[in-house]
């Protein structure tokens, strides 16, 4: 009988230790998943900007910029994804992100390649890492506990739609579409999908101020990747041209320090090689014309710009888009500038 209740007694007792024991390394191990979870967080790069650093600086606002930007800043308050479309150098870029800048949400920057595939906009696997603890949780005894843990790591689609960011998404057309399966979850249902990560948190509920703006060149948009159908159908489409004559003057003047009458010129040669030339002649190209002009300064005694240094410039500033780029397109592309000059 009496060995009957110290057994009893031995039963109930291990029982209780190793259920203890049970409990603490339970305990032991979320802390540890907790921790290494933490640091997986923490070592990650955050693609999260202020909407204040990313506002562009200068930035000019005339009414067709402001008309525009308030198009795109009303169809997001609508929320709807709009996609900005139009030649290149055309201000698609600065416009986006001045309209996510207004937006006052954080915002994250994805650019558009063939390289960008689902896991480069949700996330991927960093390779596995390995936490050992030492616990002594019993007096004198120690418990050794390792966990390795494989290490997500988020990319920029999956932070943006977590954080209820603006997503600027550059050139956009340019990436396989086939990345872009993820996309049609997020704008009709409001779930990312993570693919490739396990457990309960592979689905990511999108943020009520989770908002898009993604822009294509236009020439690209209809050539180089096809976009779903389904995908395209959900997006607003603002088609941006270059801007009228004062306001492409008024952003060149932002640019650089040179007289009125001398960004006049600049802008007035741009304009006219846009019409008459087959290479694209985007507000870049005036910017980048004249920082040249600044330098070489080549006024006549008028107190213009001599056609001669006019044409050189615009010949180096376009050269690069003539097909194969050899010595006879160039010539050919110097002749026509000059004429139109
Ligand atoms: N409103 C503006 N104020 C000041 N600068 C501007 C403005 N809009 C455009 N720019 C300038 O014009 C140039 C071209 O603009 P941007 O890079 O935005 O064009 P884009 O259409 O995105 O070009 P791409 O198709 O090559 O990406 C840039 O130097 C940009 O700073």
């Amino acid at each position: 009988m009496a060995d009957d209740a110290s057994r009893k007694r031995k039963v109930r007792g291990k029982k209780i230790r190793a259920s203890r024991e049970q409990k603490e390394g339970r305990r032991a191990k979320k802390e540890l998943a907790r921790k290494a979870s933490n640091a997986g967080e923490r070592s990650g790069d955050t693609p999260l900007s202020d909407p204040a650093e990313v506002a562009p600086d200068p930035f000019v606002e005339t009414d067709a910029v402001a008309s525009l930007r308030g198009r795109i800043n009303g169809w997001l308050d609508a929320d709807q994804p709009v996609h900005l479309i139009g030649p290149t150098g055309c201000g698609k870029t600065a416009l986006a992100l001045s309209a996510a800048a207004e937006r006052g949400r954080p915002v994250v920057w994805i650019n558009g390649d063939e390289a960008v595939d689902t896991a480069a906009l949700v996330g991927d696997h960093a390779g596995g890492e390995r936490y050992k603890e030492d616990d002594q949780f019993v007096g004198g005894v120690s418990k050794q506990t390792e966990i390795v843990r494989e290490r997500w790591v988020d990319n920029p689609l999956s932070v943006a739609v977590r954080e209820g960011a603006t997503l600027v998404y550059n050139e956009f057309s340019r990436s396989d579409p086939a990345a872009h399966n993820v996309l049609l979850s997020v704008f009709e249902e409001g779930v990312l999908e993570r693919p490739g990560k396990r457990g309960d948190d592979r689905t990511i509920d999108v943020h009520p101020d989770f908002r898009a703006i993604l822009t294509s060149n236009d020439v690209e948009y209809a050539g180089v990747h096809k976009q779903q159908d389904a995908l395209l159908d959900r997006f607003i489409g603002v088609h941006v041209d270059y801007y009228d004559d004062e306001t492409e003057r008024a952003i060149v003047d932002a640019h650089v320090d040179l007289a009125e009458e001398d960004i006049a010129t600049i802008v007035e040669t741009t304009r006219a090689l846009r019409d008459e030339l087959d290479v694209v002649v985007g507000t870049r190209a005036a910017i980048t014309a004249a920082k040249g002009l600044t330098i070489f300064d080549g006024h006549d005694e008028t107190g213009e710009f001599d056609d001669e240094t006019l044409t050189t410039v615009f010949t180096d500033v376009l050269a690069p888009k003539v097909v194969g780029n050899n010595g006879e397109d160039v010539d050919h592309l110097r002749s026509q500038i000059a004429e139109t000059v």
